[in-house]
């Protein structure tokens, strides 16, 4: 059953464990429909475990969360429908074309031969690929190959598009284009869940989580978290928080 806005996450004790060891470990937060929020911790901090609760690939030990109205224990197939992924991992075929690729995923997510047409010549051009359309994605430079993957995580027109490391390894210049594209879905409704280790990429966003040891030890806007660090600086925030709890960054 669905509950709530179709673009919101709620999630409430949300815990994993492996074993004796607890990855996440009971975190709470809210996301508002269209708000950009950033997820931010350092390697291992649990990010991408909590990424896969929220998209119902991971079960839950303890805690709920609800995504696009759908509890992601018990309606995960519903949460899928309504989400978009990119995972840490590119995630395009390198032996198909642009074009292939769109076609493939555009069936996968469940769209007609005729909104895969017009949805993918849009995107094709929105990202100046009209060139490189019949070129295998191997070919291209990696920034372009992120940027392609953003837009057919979009493809299907979900309420909810989750991010995770979306520009690890790319040039500034190609990241500052990448999140205008963040900034064009937001400004469209699209919910954006991003992790990221860049802490300039943290500004961007509407609000930030930062993660320690598998708990939420610090959320707000970037304004906030900084003025209560009394710092100008989220790096700043991010290295005292890592000492305050021992933690490696
Ligand atoms: N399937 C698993 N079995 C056992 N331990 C796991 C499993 N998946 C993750 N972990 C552990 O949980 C912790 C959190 O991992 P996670 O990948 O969520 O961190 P992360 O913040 O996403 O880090 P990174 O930025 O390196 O991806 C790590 O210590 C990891 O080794």
């Amino acid at each position: 059953m669905s509950t709530g806005p179709r673009g919101a996450i709620h999630v409430r004790s949300l815990t994993r464990r492996f074993g004796a060891f607890t990855a996440v470990d009971a975190i709470s937060f809210d996301v508002a429909a269209g708000e950009v929020f950033g997820f931010l911790g350092a390697n291992g901090a649990g990010k991408t475990t909590a990424i896969r609760m929220l998209i119902g690939l991971l079960a839950p030990s303890a805690g709920t969360a609800t995504v696009a109205g759908f509890d992601v224990a018990t309606d995960a197939e519903q949460v899928r429908r309504r989400i978009g992924y990119m995972s840490q991992r590119f995630s395009l075929y390198e032996d198909l074309t642009v074009r292939e690729n769109i076609a493939l995923y555009g069936g996968i997510y469940g769209l007609s031969d005729a909104e895969v047409a017009q949805r993918g010549s849009a995107m094709i051009d929105g990202l100046n690929l009209g060139a490189h359309a019949d070129d295998l994605v191997k070919a291209l430079p990696l920034g372009w190959k992120q940027k392609l993957a953003f837009s057919v995580a979009l493809l299907h027109a979900p309420d909810i598009v989750f991010l995770d490391e979306p520009t690890g390894g790319v040039d500034p210049i190609t990241r500052r284009q990448f999140w205008e594209l963040i900034y064009a879905a937001a400004s469209r409704g699209t919910t954006v869940f991003v992790t990221t280790h860049y802490l300039d990429e943290a500004e961007y966003c509407d609000r930030v989580a930062i993660m320690v040891d598998g708990r939420i030890a610090a959320l707000g806007t970037p304004e906030d978290l900084k003025s209560g660090f009394a710092t100008d600086s989220l790096d700043d925030v991010f290295v005292r928080l890592a000492r305050a709890t021992g933690a490696g960054v």
